[in-house]
């Protein structure tokens, strides 16, 4: 006999045969099912409903309070919370207070209908219980009202995978102006991908036999860069050998100044776009006396110079552009250097590789943003577009305050802030025209004028004179309204990550639920008793294992529909008054049962289970 799918909602009751204490047909008293009927009928230790009776405010029972310790559960914010019925303190402990004294009106229909004898549950207030006891359920609105015992149902929610996408998360793939890249869905998940598997894949450590295996509290120490023979400063990650986090290690070779007052004043810094410097030290496990300067690590991230300037391998394919190669290049047919630096400009703006003005605006306003923390602490960061990093669309100033540490704080502050902002304009200009060889000024302003507004072309104007003395508090109102513009931005792009984030915690919910009943179906054993997960409330969701994973069609083929499995975990995690019929292996017998007594079931096995790991050897 095949496995019906169907949910009885809308069952007429009248097809219910009142309960006969002997039926027709009755239970061999030694069946699995037997031992799930008895628990629900008469066997005091598995009445389901003496369990609900026991539940109270003052004791909120312990299977809920387990799970929400062991599985960090899902709770939802309480749309309908209403003070006299819900604990704010407490949303997993607040049902209970509902549950208190429920009757235990439990009674059981059974009809046989062709050789197979079916068995109806008609125990409506564990249905209404069970489904205020969802860990995503919030009540209705009517039910919390007027607190009435009995009138609560599931959550809408509660049931349903996923809300929707909301309607102003669609268009805006179109949105002129603004770069895709801040807010596409699958731009976000690729950034992911790239970051993990950047701190998944491992270089291979032999090509490196001269690196300690421990330097301090890190170890596994990954070059960041190939090796230069006599480069004064090396870069690695790292990993903190208690936290097992990764940090980035700046090392300072063969370091002899002691003075870390401004390294002090850095790690105060905290700012989105400025590399956290945490901790510094020095050590002899390079060979020599070397300073290491710990920073947070940001996975996946390039330099800016990679990334728009050098079109070396940082590029991606559309950035990639043999226009912005060293024309200083020992290739004795390189053009020179001029002709190249203007051909390169032209070709640039012909092939459409230049950025467009609203990436600049937000690289800009990062980076002013940055260096007005940076200032206002009193400190310079010797800007350079090798040494600010970018992942995804954020970009931040990285390894600060090494040059103070290379310097032992001997520069003059105030003129390395007008260098910051001197360095600033030559970054802009160098991402407007996309090469770092921008020494012929007016052929370099001419193409930002032509290209890009007067804002950004004055901007620059401004940060490369020379004649007064600039802040970076002047750069506000010259920024003007596109600061409104990377506002935006980055709030769409917080309006898909809040998207995302909600489909993750609905697929989390079903992970969670599907973790119990793994944890439960099929058990070899649970405290010496083999036929544990084959009896009493445990033979119910073995039951409802095969209805949901197990299912054929009609010619006996599996069936398999993922929105039927979603549907039914999520009915079983709010815990519904929906019907479910569960078959026996044999085909003899069909369980009539709502998801509410389901869920309780669930929590109830896993809650033994947790129970017999807690107890110890
Ligand atoms: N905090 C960080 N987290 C992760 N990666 C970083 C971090 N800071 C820099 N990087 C990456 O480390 C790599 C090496 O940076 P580094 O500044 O050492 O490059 P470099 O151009 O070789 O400079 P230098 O010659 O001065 O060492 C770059 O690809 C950069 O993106």
């Amino acid at each position: 006999m095949s496995w019906i799918h169907r949910e009885l909602e809308t069952m007429d009751p009248s097809i219910f045969l009142p309960y006969s204490p002997s039926p027709p047909n009755g239970l061999p008293q030694e069946s699995k099912l037997a031992t799930y009927m008895n628990r629900s009928t008469s066997t005091p230790t598995r009445s389901l409903n003496q369990t609900l009776g026991r539940l109270s405010l003052e004791s909120s029972p312990t299977a809920i309070r387990k799970v929400v310790t062991t599985i960090t559960e899902f709770v939802p914010m309480n749309y309908f919370s209403q003070p006299n019925i819900m604990q704010p303190d407490s949303p997993e402990s607040s049902s209970p207070s509902i549950m208190t004294g429920v009757p235990n009106t439990s009674q059981v229909h059974q009809e046989n209908v062709g050789g197979t004898t079916y068995f109806y549950s008609t125990n409506d207030s564990l249905n209404t219980t069970g489904a205020l006891n969802s860990s995503a359920s919030i009540g209705a609105p009517e039910s919390c009202m007027s607190g009435a015992v009995g009138a609560g149902a599931a959550s809408p929610y509660a049931t349903q995978i996923y809300s929707g996408t909301p309607t102003h998360i669609g268009p805006m793939t179109s949105k002129s102006g603004l770069a895709p890249s801040f807010y596409m869905p699958e731009t976000i998940r690729s950034e992911i991908y790239e970051r993990n598997d950047d701190v998944f894949l491992q270089t291979d450590l032999r090509q490196y036999p001269d690196l300690p295996v421990n330097v301090e509290m890190y170890s596994e120490l990954t070059p960041l860069e190939s090796a230069a023979p006599h480069a004064i400063a090396t870069s690695y990650r790292a990993t903190h050998r208690q936290s097992g986090e990764h940090y980035a290690l700046r090392r300072l070779h063969s370091y002899t100044t002691s003075v870390t007052k401004r390294l002090e004043m850095w790690k105060q810094i905290d700012h989105p776009n400025v590399v956290k410097l945490h901790d510094w030290f020095t050590t002899k496990a390079f060979g020599d006396h070397s300073m290491v300067l710990v920073y947070s690590y940001h996975p996946a991230c390039t330099t800016l110079m990679n990334k728009y300037l050098s079109g070396g391998a940082g590029n991606s394919s559309s950035d990639a552009n043999g226009a912005f190669h060293d024309p200083f290049s020992s290739d004795p047919d390189a053009p020179r250097p001029y002709t190249h630096q203007k051909n390169a400009m032209l070709r640039a703006v012909a092939s459409g590789v230049l950025l467009p003005e609203a990436v600049l605006w937000s690289l800009l306003v990062q980076l002013t943003a940055a260096l007005r923390a940076v200032h206002t602490a009193g400190l310079a960061c010797s800007l350079d577009p090798t040494k600010v990093v970018m992942n995804g669309c954020r970009v931040r100033i990285s390894w600060s305050g090494a040059t103070d540490a290379l310097h032992a704080n001997t520069s003059d502050v105030a003129q390395a802030q007008q260098d910051d902002l001197t360095a600033l304009g030559r970054l802009a200009l160098a991402l407007a025209c996309r090469t770092i060889h921008c020494d012929n000024l007016a052929a370099s302003m001419e193409l930002v004028a032509r290209t890009y507004s007067a804002d950004l072309k004055n901007l620059i104007l401004y940060l490369l004179s020379s004649t007064a003395r600039r802040s970076v508090t002047d750069l506000m109102p010259m920024i003007g309204a596109r600061f409104y513009t990377q506002v935006e931005a980055l709030e769409r792009r917080a309006d898909v990550f809040e998207d995302q984030l909600a489909h993750e915690i609905d697929n989390g919910r079903l992970l969670r639920i599907l973790i119990k009943l793994g944890v439960v179906n099929e058990r070899p054993e649970l405290n010496l008793d083999a036929s544990w997960s084959e009896t009493g409330d445990r033979y119910m969701l073995k039951l409802f294992r095969d209805y949901l994973f197990h299912s054929v069609t009609a010619d006996g083929r599996p069936w398999l529909e993922q929105a039927h499995l979603a549907h039914c975990l999520n009915q079983l995690d709010g815990g519904t008054n929906a019907r479910v019929e569960l078959m026996s292996r044999d085909g003899q017998s069909v369980l009539v049962v709502s998801y509410a007594e389901l869920k309780h079931c669930l929590e109830q096995a896993f809650d033994e289970v947790l129970q017999a790991a807690a107890a110890g050897p």
